[in-house]
């Protein structure tokens, strides 16, 4: 059965259940140089999925089944609140507040929580009119790929970039460079090369590939190509870099051992992509159009996570100042306030996306386009986790592990000089372990990485910025001050 058969109604919302069971799907899947049979029963993947399928499981929750799920009035099927094309500001709305229940759960750690990815593959759809303007097969596949994934509540990962080979040389003179088409056949297109890090490929079901911005102004067209596949499709190979959920010493790495989504890179070894699965081929300038067009959504979901992220840092931040007695000094609070601050404002730019929300050429209503507020949120990252690093000082490294709370020789020790103001030891250990993990182990740097790079390269949005900001009038205004003569200089 090809896509555009899909029937309209899928199996449905995910259970926890489901999603773990279809992750054993028989994809080439490498750990350490060893092939993972399957990634839901694997001790480096688990906890995060079994994180996934709780949060999962919560859409069938009564308690909030009406807030992460919508009723589509035309199916009667209930799908992701994500994947629902919203019409209003209403629904954006319940978009946001769903998102925002999400990103709560996972103290703001999912980058690619399903609902950052569904509302991607709502762009897609949003996009299939321009799409179909190119090859009317390929808005015919976006909008029949979108029913697939929605119907059936796909988890999904995209991979945007080309491996970190040589950013100087051009593909054209060196394919390996980018992921390439190889030839076009009856049965679909075969593509050869690799995609650098794609977050939560190890634990999604499918891959939804395209390009971002600096890569669509190629020479070569045969380097331009949107796709999706699931995960499993024979000559895929996903290689995962080094785990940062566990710790051999125990005790206290609640987040890492909850979120830690996993990052990959994707082999495409001669893969052959069916028709049906293609959305977009040898069209920079379309591939151009669309990145801001398919993103309209999942910007405004980011940023509904990036607040969450800074409401974490911040109320972390809180509780390691009250523990060590520092909360009250004038310094410590203009640094609580600054991170106060940052946490206030992600909240006016999703107001303000909301405020200059647009119906699109398709009908839905997409967020308006707050591009400086992600330039902003990925230039603060750093200070915000500074803050926490300061206020937290040497507690953050010097913390007894479970070892050494259990040992009845260092025990009372422990109890008399690690304890905080008003907490014991074990808690306070607890306590700035959490926030050394959010800040400062592994997982905390590859979580600050991630919010330096993940809106792309930052030098190009501020250059985009700089250029579609409109000065005339201003300029102007400069420009009539500068040849009208001030008054001293007339009456000389
Ligand atoms: C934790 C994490 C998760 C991510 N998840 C995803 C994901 O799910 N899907 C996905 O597609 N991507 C993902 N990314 C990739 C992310 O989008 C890229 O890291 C980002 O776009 C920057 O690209 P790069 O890492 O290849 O850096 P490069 O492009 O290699 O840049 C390296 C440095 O060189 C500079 N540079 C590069 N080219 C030029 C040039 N032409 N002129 C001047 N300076 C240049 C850059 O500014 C930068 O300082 C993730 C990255 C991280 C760290």
């Amino acid at each position: 059965m090809t896509l555009l058969d899909t029937p309209a109604l899928g199996r449905g919302l995910l259970t926890g259940e489901r999603y773990l069971a279809e992750l054993d799907d028989g994809r080439e899947l490498y750990l350490d140089g060893r092939r993972v049979d399957n990634p839901a029963e694997h001790p480096a993947f688990r906890p995060a999925a079994e994180e996934l399928a709780r949060l999962l499981d919560l859409q069938h929750d009564p308690a909030h089944r009406d807030l992460l799920t919508w009723q589509d009035p035309d199916t009667g099927q209930r799908i992701a609140r994500a994947y629902q094309p919203p019409r209003t500001l209403e629904d954006l709305r319940l978009q946001r507040r769903s998102a925002e229940f999400w990103h709560a759960e996972a103290l703001g750690q999912h980058g690619r929580s399903p609902a950052f990815m569904a509302s991607i593959a709502l762009g897609v759809y949003d996009f299939r009119h321009q799409l179909a303007s190119s090859d009317a097969r390929f808005g015919a596949n976006a909008e029949a790929w979108y029913r697939h994934v929605s119907s059936n509540d796909l988890v999904l990962s995209h991979a945007l970039g080309d491996p970190q080979i040589d950013r100087s040389a051009d593909p054209v003179d060196d394919p390996d460079l980018a992921l390439r088409v190889l030839e076009e056949n009856e049965h679909g297109i075969v593509v050869r090369g690799a995609k650098q890090l794609t977050t939560l490929a190890p634990l999604a079901q499918e891959v939804l590939v395209y390009l971002s911005a600096s890569f669509t102004q190629r020479r070569g067209e045969q380097f331009v190509v949107w796709f999706a596949l699931p995960l499993n499709t024979p000559g895929l190979l996903t290689l995962c870099r080094e785990p940062l959920g566990s710790s051999p010493w125990g005790h206290a790495h609640p987040l890492g051992a909850r979120f830690d989504e996993q990052d990959a890179m994707l082999f495409f070894d001669d893969v052959l992509v069916p028709w049906d699965r293609v959305f977009l081929l040898r069209d920079g300038e379309l591939a151009r159009k669309g990145l801001g067009r398919i993103n309209a959504w999942s910007a405004y979901i980011g940023h509904v996570r990036y607040r969450e992220r800074l409401r974490t840092l911040l109320a972390t931040a809180t509780l390691v100042a009250e523990s060590i007695g520092v909360d009250g000094f004038r310094n410590v609070q203009e640094d609580l306030g600054r991170l106060a601050g940052y946490a206030e404002l992600t909240e006016y730019f999703l107001d303000a996306a909301e405020a200059r929300a647009k119906v699109t050429d398709s009908g839905l209503l997409a967020p308006g386009d707050t591009a400086a507020s992600r330039v902003w949120s990925a230039e603060v990252a750093a200070s915000a986790v500074e803050i926490v690093r300061k206020i937290g000082a040497s507690g953050l490294l010097m913390q007894p592990t479970a070892g050494d709370l259990a040992n009845p020789r260092l025990r009372p020790h422990l109890d008399r000089y690690m304890r905080g103001r008003g907490i014991d030891a074990e808690h306070k250990s607890r306590l700035f372990r959490l926030a050394w993990e959010l800040t400062g182990d592994g997982f905390g740097q590859r979580q600050d990485l991630y919010e330096y790079v993940h809106r792309g390269d930052l030098t190009r949005n501020r250059i985009n910025i700089y250029h579609r900001y409109d000065q005339s009038s201003v300029r102007e205004r400069l420009l009539q001050l500068i040849d009208t003569p001030a008054p001293e200089e007339a009456q000389q």
